[in-house]
Parts: C-alpha cells; structure tokens; sequence
C-alpha cells in the first residue's frame, strides 16, 4: 500500500427517497430502524475506502447489496447524498461539471456488463471513438487503437462489426474502448457476467494479464466470490449498502468478521487461497532450500509434505523469516470445508 491512496472516500451516502438529505441531518449516522421508518432506501451506508495506486480492488456482494451505486458515487455518475470522494487527493464531490467530464474523459475508465458498442462501426471505429471525441486526429486514433485491439488479443479482427464477434470478443473491444484513452483509474462493473463460465475464466486470465503490463488502479465489482478471490488484491464486502469487511483473500478466508461472510468463503479451496506466509511460524526453526512467503499453499504442498522437519521460509528478498511444516500444509488440504 502506498501512503497516499489513488482513490479513497469518506463517510460516502445514497439515500434514495424524498427527505434523504433531511433523514442524514437529522440523523449523522442512521440505523436499519431509522432508514425503514423514513421510508427510503439506503443504498450506500457510510462507505469508507483508501485504493492504492496500482491495486485491483473488488467490490463483492450479493444483488442489491450496494456496489453498483457506490461506484457510481466514486466517479459521481450518481451524486452522493453526503461524503468526501478524493482521487488523486482532489475532491470530486467539489468539482465542475467540465472539470468532472474532463477528469472522467483522460483519467477514468469504465466497462460495464452491457456496454454499447455503436453496431454500426467496426472493430477499430468502436476502439478509436473516445479518442475521436476527445480531439485526437483520425490518423493518431487509428494508431493508438490498433495498438490497444492487438493488446487485447482481437489483432486481425480490426474491420470486423459487432454483430461478427463473440460474446467475449465483444467485450474484449469494450475493454480496448476503455483502455484508449490510457484512464490511471478503471472502474469494472460485472464486465464478464454475461459470459460462460469458460469464456469468463480466459477473460479473467486476460485481465490479470493485462494489468500485469498496465498497472492501472482498478476498482471491480463482482457478485461472484470465485471471480473476486481470482483477481483481487483485496475485496470489500458489502451488505445492505454497507461495507462489511475489507481484507486480503486470504485474510478473508482466515478471519472473516461473521458469519455471513464466512459463509461466501465456504466452498473455496483454501490452499489455492492461503500462502505461506500465512501459515508459517515465524524464527528460524526451518532448513533446507527455503520457498518463498508469497507462494499458495497447493503450489508448494507436495514439497513441504515430502520434507523430513519444517522448511525455511524466506521473503521477497531472500531473508528466512520463518518456516512450515507438514501438519500445518495437511490441516489447509484435509480441513473440511469452513475450517482455515
Ligand atoms: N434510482 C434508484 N432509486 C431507488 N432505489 C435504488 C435506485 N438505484 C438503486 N436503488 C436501490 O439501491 C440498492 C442498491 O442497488 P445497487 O444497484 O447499487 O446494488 P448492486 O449490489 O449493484 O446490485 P446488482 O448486483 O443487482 O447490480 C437496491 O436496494 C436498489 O433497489
């Protein structure tokens, strides 16, 4: 984590209903009672969020949970009945409209589950549009798009109309759409959604890819825990526009702060999950070649269960910060679903 936050907000609101503004002065902090006896619905509820530059941060809940609004209210597509939204450390919440347009034009990102392909426009027309409306020349778009089309593995297909791709391919060109203005923050609301599950789990390959190369701060929403576990840096969850836990995977699985999220967490395998670094202990008890901190615990299982005694543990920069032995790799493989 970085000490200043790409993208961070305090205090974040959207009451949906007459009197909403009304309810939160007469209120600062209302309660589930409150909310239900004004008749409103409270849609995001006191959302507090530091994402650091250069992190995939996704938001997780069921439908209705809140997601989709609270990341309307960090881009200010949705106006937010009351908090602070600060990227790069200006408030968007103080900001013009053009100012804002600006802001979302060259800085911000933003793929959604049912985005618009303009039907009528090939593959590089749809990919070179914002750039067009931004003011860039004809022949600077095409270039720019040509580069960002290959990058998402749609080289070849340049002239080709919607109607001629795939589903996943569709939305691959909605993703080089938002990736051509070069945005430092992308939001991802569903973006894969309405792919099969195989298609889905290539697209995510291919974002992690992709990110790998660019590096970009990303906010991504998913109602699908398997996805979230896939491609997060960290996840928030969210119930009842509330965010209920911000953590790690891992930590998530390790110590979730209820039931409710435990219960998200109950299917997946741990040791595709857990690292090594969180199991280990820590002294210098271990011998041997050391394996790293950082590594998931099914990568490294057999190698630790082959070992006579614990095995060292080294960090990123090769210093034995601990070590692991065989019983605790076969309590993560033999636990039964729901243990750590
Ligand atoms: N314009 C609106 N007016 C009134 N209530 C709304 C409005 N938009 C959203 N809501 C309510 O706010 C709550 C949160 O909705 P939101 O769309 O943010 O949830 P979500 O977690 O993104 O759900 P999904 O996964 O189904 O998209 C829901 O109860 C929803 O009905």
């Amino acid at each position: 984590m970085t000490l200043s936050p790409k993208l961070s907000c305090r205090n974040v609101w959207k009451i949906y209903g007459p009197n909403a503004q009304t309810l939160l002065q007469t209120y600062p902090d209302p309660s589930d009672q409150d909310i239900a006896d004004a008749g409103v619905v409270g849609a995001v509820r006191s959302a507090n969020l530091d994402i650091a530059e250069g992190e995939i941060f996704v938001i997780m809940g069921l439908s209705g949970s809140g997601k989709s609004t609270l990341v309307r209210c960090l881009s200010r597509l949705i106006e937010p009945t009351k908090g602070e939204v600060l990227f790069d450390g200006v408030d968007l919440l103080r900001a013009s409209e053009p100012e804002l347009i600006d802001i979302r034009r060259h800085k911000m990102g933003m793929v959604f589950q049912h985005f618009a392909l303009l039907p009528h426009l090939s593959v590089l027309q749809n990919v070179s549009f914002p750039l067009i409306i931004q003011g860039v020349s004809k022949a600077q778009a095409d270039i720019k798009a040509r580069e960002v089309v290959e990058l998402v593995g749609l080289k070849g297909r340049e002239d080709n109309f919607p109607r001629e791709l795939s589903g996943g391919q569709q939305q691959r060109v909605g993703i080089a759409r938002s990736l051509v203005s070069e945005p430092d923050l992308w939001f991802l609301d569903e973006p894969f959604s309405a792919l099969d599950p195989l298609i889905r789990r290539e697209m995510q390959d291919e974002f992690l890819r992709l990110q790998a190369r660019l590096h970009k701060t990303i906010v991504f929403i998913t109602h699908d825990f398997d996805e979230a576990v896939r491609l997060a840096d960290r996840i928030a969850i969210m119930k009842d526009g509330k965010i209920i836990q911000v953590a790690t995977p891992e930590e998530l699985l390790m110590n979730p702060v209820s039931e409710y999220v435990a219960e998200f967490t109950r299917h997946i395998p741990r040791s595709k999950v857990l690292t090594v670094g969180g199991l280990m202990t820590p002294g210098t008890n271990g011998a041997g070649e050391p394996i790293a901190q950082s590594a998931k615990i099914s990568d490294v299982a057999e190698q630790i269960i082959a070992a006579e005694g614990p095995i060292s543990v080294a960090n990123e920069s090769g210093q034995i910060v601990g070590s692991i032995d065989r019983v605790a790799v076969a309590q993560v493989l033999f636990a039964r679903q729901g243990g750590a």
